[in-house]
Parts: structure tokens; C-alpha cells; sequence
């Protein structure tokens, strides 16, 4: 049976994404994105009593979810980032599977007070890890108009980033910019009526993936889970926006962000992973009805190839 935080996060193509794992019950497994705990549950419950399931969560509030399991669960309050890190630091060589189910979590958009969402006002937050880094007021408020109209661009795919970035920097002359509604208030007059919760979950989702410096940190997991996995150990990765779904899929192909296939003499591709699915895994239309959280995620998987 498949049990999950009631009211945290409902887990995102639970079945298929384990599936993808591929699980030995006594293997070693990492769950790089713990959140309200739903795929490590799911993990657990396919491993022996030799298995070890080791979860990572960089947020203090993932830790109200963690199972009563001390003998084959490790919860990691880190990074995703430092994974190998932690790995050398558990004595841990070699790993049969790694989960990924990037972002944030239900739990944090429906937090009224950490600034994840625009349906409630709160300081402008937008930490996962509340003890470090810069808050989204403090981009707002800092970065040049250059730094914000690009990441609204990249991040948001707002074709008006320049002149939200141009609104932003204007309008915190007047007035810094400290919560939810400051935001709101400046950016309105630029978003048509007819495109606002789209266009407001861009401005939004931009300045998380910034504050969390979110693509850098799946570029160093990726590199990381690179050299942990076993020879044909699995990478399983849920991404939601564009950007990550291309880094992944780049990886998967070729073994770095580029997408750039090195090859032997002979011409043979010198890859360190192999796609299990050349077609994206996406929720079926039950799934995205019954969650529409899970609308944009996208699924893939891959090997790890032993390169002679
Ligand atoms: C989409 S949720 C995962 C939900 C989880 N699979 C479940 O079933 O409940 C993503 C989680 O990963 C965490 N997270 C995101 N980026 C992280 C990073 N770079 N390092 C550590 N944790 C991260 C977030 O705090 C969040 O709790």
C-alpha cells in the first residue's frame, strides 16, 4: 500500500518513478528531495531489512515527515548538492539508485507565511533553507535591472522581462520592496487580466529558482550522482519547467549539461548514462486531475553505463 503525508505533498508519479528505480532490497538507494516523505515511503517499503534509503532536505519542515525507520533511513539535512560529499562521510561507495523530484513542494505554496505563493501576503522570502542566502526581496531589491530582466527571462520565460525588471528597479527607488504585495502591487499593471496567475506563477516561479539557486545545484547533484551510482544503478529525475527537463535530458544523453557526446577512437559514444525511456514519462489525465499540482511534471530515467 502506498502511503503518503496527508496534507504535505501528494508525490508525483509515485508508481512509475520507483518503478524506475528498479529497486534491489538490499541495495543502497538515495532520495535527493524528501519532502513530505511520499517517494521515500514508497522506497522503504520495496527494501529489505539490508537496504538503506539515505533522503535529503535542505528545509527544517521536511523533518516533521521523517519515518520511524533508524535502521534503514538516513535523513540528510543538506543540499542536494554536496550528495558526494555526504556519501564519503557515511562510508557509502557506490549507490544502486537516485530519486530526484525537483523543486519545491505543495507544502510550500500553501505556507502563508514564507512568500512561495502570491495568494497570501508575507515578507518576501522564498527560502527553502531559512538559514542562508538571499531572500526574493533581497534580489528585488539588489540586483542590477540587467540581473532581474534576465532571469525573468530564463527562469520565467516572460517575454516582458525587461520591462518587469525596468517596473521593479523604478518602482523600489520610491518604495524597497519586503512582501508578497509589494510585488504584486508594482507588477499587476504589466500582466494582462486574462494571462494574471500564469503570468504572476512566472514572475514568482523566476525569483525562486534565483533565490534557491536551483539550476546550479541540480547541475552539481547530477555530476555528483554521475560518480556515485553503481555500474547500471538508475537516475530517476521529475522535473517542472523547461530549463531543468533540458539539463536532465542533456545529461542522460551525454553526461553533462551541454548535451555534448564525447566518442572514442572508433566513434563510439563515450557517455556515463544511458536513457531507459527515449520518451518523457508524464502523468496520465486521472493523475493530473487528481492532482493538478502534477501537470507540468515530466519523468525520465537512466542507467549508469560501465565504461571500459
Ligand atoms: C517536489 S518536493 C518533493 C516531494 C517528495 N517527493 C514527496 O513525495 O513528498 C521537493 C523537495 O525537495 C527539497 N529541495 C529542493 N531543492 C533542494 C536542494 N537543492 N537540496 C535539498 N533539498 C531540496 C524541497 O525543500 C522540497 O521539500
Amino acid at each position: 500500500m502506498i502511503v503518503t503525508a496527508p496534507g504535505y505533498h501528494v508525490p508525483v508519479l509515485l508508481k512509475e518513478s520507483v518503478d524506475g528505480l528498479q529497486i534491489n532490497p538490499e541495495g543502497i538507494y538515495v532520495d535527493v528531495t524528501f519532502g513530505g516523505g511520499g517517494h521515500s515511503r514508497e522506497i522503504l517499503s520495496r527494501l529489505g531489512s539490508k537496504g538503506h534509503l539515505y533522503s535529503f532536505d535542505q528545509d527544517a519542515d521536511a523533518e516533521q515527515n521523517i519515518p520511524a525507520d533508524e535502521q534503514r533511513f538516513t535523513f540528510v539535512r543538506s543540499n542536494f548538492r554536496y550528495l558526494r560529499n555526504w556519501m564519503r562521510y557515511y562510508g557509502v561507495e557506490g549507490i544502486d539508485g537516485l530519486l530526484a523530484d525537483l523543486g519545491v513542494s505543495s507544502h510550500h505554496f500553501d505556507d502563508e507565511s514564507r512568500g512561495f505563493s502570491f495568494r497570501f501576503d508575507a515578507p518576501l522570502d522564498m527560502r527553502m533553507n531559512e538559514r542562508d542566502g538571499l531572500t526574493a526581496a533581497d534580489v528585488c531589491n539588489r540586483y542590477s535591472e540587467e540581473e532581474l530582466a534576465r532571469l525573468f527571462w530564463l527562469y520565467g520565460e516572460l517575454k516582458n522581462g525587461r520591462r518587469l525588471a525596468n517596473t521593479i528597479v523604478r518602482g523600489r527607488a520610491d518604495h524597497p520592496i519586503a512582501t508578497v504585495n509589494d510585488l504584486i502591487t508594482l507588477v499587476r499593471p504589466l500582466i494582462g487580466a486574462n494571462r494574471e496567475k500564469k503570468d504572476m506563477a512566472k514572475v514568482f516561479q523566476a525569483l525562486r529558482i534565483e533565490v534557491n539557486h536551483e539550476m546550479e545545484a541540480l547541475h552539481d547533484m547530477l555530476d555528483a550522482a554521475i560518480s556515485c551510482l553503481k555500474p547500471s544503478g538508475r537516475l530517476v529525475v521529475l522535473t517542472y519547467h523547461s530549463l531543468e527537463d533540458r539539463m536532465v535530458k542533456n545529461y542522460m544523453r551525454s553526461g553533462n549539461a551541454e548535451g555534448k557526446v564525447e566518442e572514442d577512437f572508433f566513434g563510439n559514444r563515450l557517455s556515463p548514462l544511458r536513457p531507459v525511456n527515449n520518451k518523457v514519462i508524464i502523468p496520465d489525465t486521472d493523475e493530473q486531475e487528481r492532482n493538478p499540482r502534477s501537470r507540468s511534471a515530466k519523468l525520465r530515467i537512466a542507467e549508469k553505463v560501465e565504461l571500459e
